[in-house]
């Protein structure tokens, strides 16, 4: 049972930060990019609570690009919520040498999507930001008014730049037209159906893949970008999609909010549990002309924590979950 939390915002007027305004079971629900890391783990979140009504389609069917497409799909389908979940996103390697289509992709499918849910009455809407938002030389652990204190991370300050835009965006229809559009910011991520493409994806799930393809081949080593001495934070996916189900039943602040597990570790630390989980028993070298990133990213949860909410699962035993779930789709590199 929940009650209303009454706070003061910094503007003066009084609003709840927390609610109990649960979504009905019936409700339409859509869920942008639902193939992906994130929204795949959204869908199985909302099944699991008892959710009849998801509303999916394919980039085939309805390319979020484009202006004309999305708003005549959010005329003829009326959801009543929707998890924005679908992005152009990618790790170091991506970012930083498509600036260009980070930028572009997400202002234009956070734009798209955030006006037509305006336009069609949607009753709430949840915005998929990043811990990359806040200043590369943020305060550590860091806290959601870290946002706009110092310049970016330059390795990924385009996609930044977006997704900064995307919560301005929530914030800004909040004020004008009094909409409930609420922005979390997950650490960095990882689970089922994450990215394996070692030139797009993310470390964890590059890492999983380079180690397992170094012991089938039984080569003698395998190579780590950067010095290895960069901290990050992992939170389970389905961890993340629990939040976003709980904080779309339970939150309706225009401020934003953290989701992780408030603790990090080095590449390097990380790097020695993913070879340990998948059994290799070759060596780690590091490769020093790629690029590191920001030093430190670890989010302050003590915002979530307050609101009922802790993230539940251990980063070894979400590894070997991610591991076998890897196994079992992947073959020579291909998703099965
Ligand atoms: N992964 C991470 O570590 C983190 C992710 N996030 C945020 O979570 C959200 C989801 O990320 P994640 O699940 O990892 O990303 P994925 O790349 O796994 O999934 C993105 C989804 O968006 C869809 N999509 C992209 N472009 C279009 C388009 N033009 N039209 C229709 N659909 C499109 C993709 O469709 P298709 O399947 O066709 O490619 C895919 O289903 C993003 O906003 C991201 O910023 C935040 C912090 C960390
Ligand atoms: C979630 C967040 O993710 C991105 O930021 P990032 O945290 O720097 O991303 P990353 O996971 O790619 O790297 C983390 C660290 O790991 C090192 N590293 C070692 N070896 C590999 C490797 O093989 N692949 C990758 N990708 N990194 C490696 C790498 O050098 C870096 O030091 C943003 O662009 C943006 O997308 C965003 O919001």
């Amino acid at each position: 049972m929940f009650f209303a939390k009454k706070m003061v915002l910094k503007y003066g007027n009084i609003m709840n930060s927390q609610v109990s305004n649960r979504m009905d079971k019936q409700a339409k629900i859509y869920v942008a990019g639902h193939r992906g890391l994130v929204g795949s783990a959204i869908v199985r979140a909302l099944e699991k609570e008892g959710y009849t009504n998801l509303l999916t389609v394919t980039r085939q069917a309805v390319d979020l690009l484009e202006q004309r497409a999305v708003a005549d799909f959010f005329a003829s389908e009326k959801p009543d919520y929707v998890f924005l979940a679908a992005a152009k996103v990618g790790g170091i390697l991506a970012n930083s040498t498509a600036p260009a289509d980070f930028i572009y992709e997400n202002l234009m499918i956070e734009t798209n999507i955030i006006h037509n849910a305006w336009r069609n009455k949607v009753q709430k809407l949840l915005f998929l930001g990043s811990s990359c938002i806040y200043p590369q030389m943020a305060e550590q652990p860091i806290k959601e008014e870290s946002l706009l204190t110092g310049p970016l991370e330059p390795t990924n300050d385009a996609y930044a730049i977006a997704k900064i835009a995307g919560i301005k965006l929530c914030q800004a229809y909040n004020q004008q037209y009094d909409t409930k559009y609420i922005s979390v910011m997950p650490t960095n991520l990882y689970g089922p159906n994450d990215n394996f493409n070692l030139q797009t994806s993310h470390v964890l799930p590059a890492l999983i893949r380079k180690f397992h393809e170094a012991k089938v081949s039984q080569a003698p080593f395998v190579t780590i970008w950067g010095t290895g001495t960069p901290v990050r934070e992992f939170l389970y996916v389905d961890d993340l999609a629990d939040a976003c189900v709980y904080l779309m039943n339970h939150y309706e602040d225009s401020k934003i909010i953290n989701i992780g597990t408030g603790v990090g570790i080095t590449i390097q630390e990380l790097a020695t549990t993913i070879k340990e989980v998948t059994g290799y028993q070759g060596d780690i070298c590091f490769d020093p002309s790629k690029p590191d990133g920001t030093p430190v990213k670890i989010n302050d949860v003590t915002y979530i924590n307050s609101l009922g909410w802790t993230a539940k699962t251990n980063l070894h035993i979400g590894i070997q979950a991610t591991y076998e779930w890897f196994c079992q789709n992947y073959k020579n590199g291909v998703l099965v």
